[in-house]
């Protein structure tokens, strides 16, 4: 069996420490980047026909395929701080892989939110060009990172949020194909919303799949 202090050594040595004045912190979605935060309003998608509102609430409904009273509630959320608190109750019932799925699970809601807002979401990503990003959070040093000197100065968290969307900044730099603009279903079972199986998302600018057939 690990020991808890191998374990702890373990998970000490993903975190990562970052320089305040040298990144691009999403925190506040008021901020200049908050656009960025999942909890960001005004980057609508839609899976299956479904309209979901952010990326909080579509991250948090894939916890629970098996259970679409539950994601309906979710995704039901005008706030998604809410979508969130909503899913708490039943996480202890989160589907049971996961912890080792939720970084693809939130790498495709990434690619979601950009397929789907491709010309907004795009530009606020290329404009943290080349600096590292990070989302500050008091308490999650897994998705994000926490401050830890009084200072401010120092940021220090594994930043997986941070590291996938630099990951997909550095895929839209070379998008000159619109690619991105298409999202494949995620390679696992029971990848489902609302009882049926996720197909593949398309841009909605480009009205892929939702087109009214032309009369005349
Ligand atoms: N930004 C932000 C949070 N962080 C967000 O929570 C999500 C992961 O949640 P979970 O892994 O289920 O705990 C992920 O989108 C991460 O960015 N949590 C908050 O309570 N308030 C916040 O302002």
């Amino acid at each position: 069996m690990i020991s808890r202090s191998s374990l702890d050594q373990y998970e000490k040595s993903l975190l990562r420490t970052y320089v305040r004045s040298e990144v691009v912190v999403v925190y506040k979605t008021k901020e200049a980047f908050g656009g960025l935060s999942n909890m960001a309003s005004g980057y609508p998608l839609q899976i299956n026909g479904v309209r979901i509102l952010t990326t909080e609430a579509l991250y948090q409904s894939c916890r629970f395929p098996h259970m679409p009273a539950v994601q309906r509630e979710i995704i039901g959320q005008n706030s998604p701080m809410t979508a969130k608190m909503k899913s708490k109750p039943y996480r202890n019932h989160s589907r049971p892989d996961w912890d080792e799925i939720r970084y693809k699970v939130m790498r495709w809601c990434l690619r979601v939110k950009l397929a789907q807002n491709y010309e907004e979401f795009g530009r606020l990503l290329l404009a943290t060009r080349n600096q590292p990003i990070v989302e500050q959070s008091r308490k999650d040093d897994y998705w994000g990172v926490k401050l830890v000197d009084d200072t401010g100065g120092k940021l220090v968290g594994q930043n997986v949020l941070g590291r996938l969307l630099m990951e997909l900044r550095e895929k839209l730099k070379d998008d000159t194909e619109g690619v991105l603009k298409t999202v494949p279903p995620l390679g696992i079972p029971d990848f489902m919303l609302l009882g049926k199986p996720i197909g593949t998302v398309t841009s909605k600018s480009s009205g892929d799949g939702q087109k009214q057939p032309e009369l005349f």
